[in-house]
């Protein structure tokens, strides 16, 4: 698409669409306006005379943008039908992302991870529901989420704001998670919530930086969201991370650290050193030695974070202390599962019999037993962002990949047994 600059005449088109002169007067000072992303203004406007003109002065309902990024077209990792890793393509020039709301921002995105969730987004989980998310908040307007581009998480810089966005400015570094629903962040650009996003730590490079929003807005869900736990009663509470060695555990054994908290965690051999350099007081490894009866030999645990799920759950229920105060919450709930398999309102009905039989189950062993999903958290990603500039967060990036590179970043998260986040950096395609 083109650019049209223009000037002076009020937009025919404006005009009789009765957009009246008074009331929808903006003055404008820019170098090149794109009609396209300038919504009601079209390339009626253009005249000989606009085109000499270096200022432009644009009447007209202006919509949501409060500064111009000039980018129509992007270059994107894209599916377009549910899979394995063969189904993404590089698209080089589609559609750029654009603002659609005041409080949106767009971003350009330096560099992304690729989590577990987006290597199942890739072959349908949880489609039912977010699909629904997706047309209630139209991003799916078309009647199918296709073309469809994962990432959920991303280091970048604000290139536009919205008119309602007061806290960021175009230059300003922020990383952020984004909500399931909107179109991800293996692109070039990407539209963010205002309310999904924070500075970026000034302290580390954006590679580093896009490790963290998805593991850290997950592990605050689960930990001070859900499991209530706060920062300043923290100290010296008892926590106990199954699966540390991964992207959710190793943040969370560093939080926890940070806050004062005692953390046991379970991991396999090769990864003890690895937890006990990030701070865990103790690590099980939970291949040989039996685990739970180590486990349960050890003082009760005030807080349980399970990022592994099935038998584990009920297993470590057994470990919580007394009702009122332990909580085991886990990130492995059936939520997308039953809906998927059963449909949305069903998959919701037999959702909600499960969390009675894990309430039930919480009862028995003493504690209670609760759910937890990734949530974005722009404040959260606020007080993450503080932690890393005092050192007390490191990234703990297990392999950066270049842009082009996205599949065989989807195949190592595939594969598992990571030791922390896979980095995808976009400015880098070689
Ligand atoms: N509900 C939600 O919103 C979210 C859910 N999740 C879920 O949480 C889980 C963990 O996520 P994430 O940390 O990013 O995943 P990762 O793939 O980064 O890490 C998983 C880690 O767990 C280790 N592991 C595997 N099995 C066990 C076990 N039985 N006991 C202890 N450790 C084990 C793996 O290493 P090894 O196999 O070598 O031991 C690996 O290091 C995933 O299932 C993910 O889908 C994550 C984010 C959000």
């Amino acid at each position: 698409m083109t650019s049209l600059p223009m000037f002076g005449n009020v937009c025919r088109k404006c005009r009789m669409h009765g957009h009246g002169v008074m009331s929808s007067l903006r003055l404008r000072i820019m170098n090149n306006v794109n009609h396209e992303t300038m919504g009601k203004v079209t390339p009626i406007c253009a005249s000989p005379v606009a085109i000499a003109s270096s200022i432009k002065v644009i009447w007209g309902p202006v919509k949501y943008y409060s500064s111009y990024s000039g980018a129509t077209k992007m270059s994107a990792w894209q599916i377009h039908q549910y899979g394995r890793t063969e189904e993404l393509s590089f698209v080089k020039a589609t559609k750029a992302a654009t603002i659609k709301s005041p409080n949106e921002i767009l971003v350009k995105v330096h560099a992304a991870s690729v989590n577990p969730i987006d290597v199942r987004m890739m072959d349908g989980y949880g489609r039912k529901l977010i699909n629904v998310l997706r047309a209630q908040k139209g991003f799916m307007k078309s009647g199918t989420e296709f073309p469809l581009i994962l990432g959920r998480d991303f280091s970048g810089t604000v290139i536009e704001t919205g008119r309602g966005v007061k806290k960021f400015q175009a230059g300003d570094e922020v990383w952020g998670a984004l909500s399931p629903e909107r179109p991800g962040t293996h692109a070039e650009y990407a539209v963010v919530s205002q309310d999904e996003i924070s500075l970026k730590p000034k302290n580390i490079m954006h590679t580093e930086a896009a490790s963290i929003p998805y593991v850290a807005a997950t592990t605050w869900a689960a930990l001070c969201t859900v499991g209530e736990l706060r920062e300043h009663k923290a100290a010296g509470k008892r926590l106990l991370v199954l699966g540390g060695s991964g992207g959710i555990g190793t943040f969370a054994i560093q939080l926890a650290k940070s806050w004062g908290m005692h953390v046991t965690t379970t991991c396999s051999g090769d990864a003890i050193d690895l937890v006990t350099a990030l701070g865990a007081d103790v690590a099980v490894d939970y291949k040989t030695g039996g685990p739970w009866r180590q486990l349960g030999q050890m003082s009760k645990f005030d807080l349980i974070l399970d990022t592994i799920g099935g038998e584990s759950t009920s297993r470590a229920a057994s470990l919580l202390g007394s009702w009122k105060n332990s909580k085991l919450v886990t990130i492995v709930s059936p939520i997308l599962k039953n809906s998927d398999n059963l449909g949305v309102l069903p998959g919701l009905v037999k959702t909600a019999l499960n969390a009675g039989v894990d309430t039930l189950m919480g009862l028995k062993s003493g504690g209670s037993v609760r759910w937890a999903v990734f949530m974005p958290n722009g404040s959260a990603m606020d007080r993450v962002r503080r932690m890393v500039e005092s050192d007390q967060i490191k990234p703990i990036v297990q392999e950066v990949f270049p842009f082009l590179e996205v599949p065989a970043a989807f195949e190592k998260v595939s594969n598992g047994h990571l030791r922390g986040k896979i980095v995808i950096n976009t400015t880098n395609s070689a």
